[in-house]
């Protein structure tokens, strides 16, 4: 199945790189990779190119993206190499429970390249915007480059495909590894526009606009993803993954998303986090 149907990032995306001198044919290459039809891909390009500049400014807001972004037919996401399958799914904020995102494969093959990688996790410092460690995030982690080898390069490009949204507008996958006792307190996964630390994220690649969280086993007890202003606690199960957004079109952060990572009571956890972004590096 191909994709149809143009989201605000990918008239960004294409509107980013006009403005930075990509030839309208690169920009189809790229749809056409990310499974967009030709004969679409090729009159959004024109389409946006023709549009006066500055447009995005007076772009009217508009509602918050619905999840017709998923097109369905049953309950499994069409279009992708393996059939993932929708568990649940929250309208507002946006939070949506995906079955079947990774093998049982590639779980074991993520862990088994993490495992002498993984260091202590830092969070952004709110002065600086400088990596710090810190209590309440007692995990230790890693990160991929995009497309950093074969298994990543077809992971990113499957997520890409499911969330319709650019790889290049994807941060490198993140591994978390937590024992027991370990947590993730609850925060917000995108820069706060009134804190310092933030301009230099803000500036580079714009906002970060959803995350998507892997798990890459099962958890014996605890662990679970919470969201304690909605009252949702989701259990890790490999393979599985929830994704949730906290910027709508019209860029209005959404604090709903508050969002932890329970203390892991029995066993361990191991994830794998898809951060989107505004736009792709300048
Ligand atoms: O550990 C979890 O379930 C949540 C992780 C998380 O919030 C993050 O990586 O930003
Ligand atoms: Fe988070």
């Amino acid at each position: 199945m191909s994709v149809t149907a143009l989201s605000s990032a990918w008239r960004d995306w294409i509107r980013d790189g006009l403005e930075r001198g990509c030839s309208q044919q690169q920009l189809v290459d790229v749809m056409l990779q990310n499974e967009f039809e030709a004969n679409f891909a090729r009159a959004a390009v024109s389409v946006v190119a023709l549009e006066p500049r500055g447009a995005a400014a007076q772009k009217p807001p508009t509602e918050p993206m619905v999840p017709h972004r998923f097109p369905l037919d049953g309950n499994t996401v069409p279009g992708l190499d393996r059939p993932v399958q929708v568990l649940f799914r929250l309208e507002r904020p946006r939070v949506i429970l995906f079955g079947n995102i990774l093998s049982e494969q590639e779980c074991e093959q993520i862990i088994n390249l993490s495992r002498n990688k993984v260091e202590r996790s830092t969070t952004v410092d709110n002065a600086t915007g400088k990596s710090v460690e810190h209590e309440a995030r007692t995990s230790e982690g890693t990160f991929f480059l995009l497309n950093e080898n074969e298994l990543i390069e077809r992971i990113d490009r499957r997520l890409a495909a499911l969330l319709q949204h650019p790889i290049e507008c994807g941060e490198g996958l993140q591994i978390l590894h937590y024992n027991v006792g370990g947590e993730y307190r609850p925060h917000f996964d995108y820069f706060d526009p009134n804190i310092p630390g933030s301009k230099p994220h803000l500036e580079e690649r714009g906002q970060r606009i959803g995350t998507l969280v892997m798990y890459l086993n099962d958890v014996e007890a605890g662990g679970e993803t919470i969201f304690p202003d909605l009252g949702l606690s989701v259990a890790p199960r490999r393979g599985h993954g929830v994704y949730f957004e906290y910027s709508d079109d019209s860029g209005t952060l959404d604090p709903l998303s508050l969002h932890g990572g329970a203390p892991v009571i029995r066993g361990d956890k191991w994830i794998a986090t898809k951060w989107l972004r505004q736009r792709a590096s300048r």
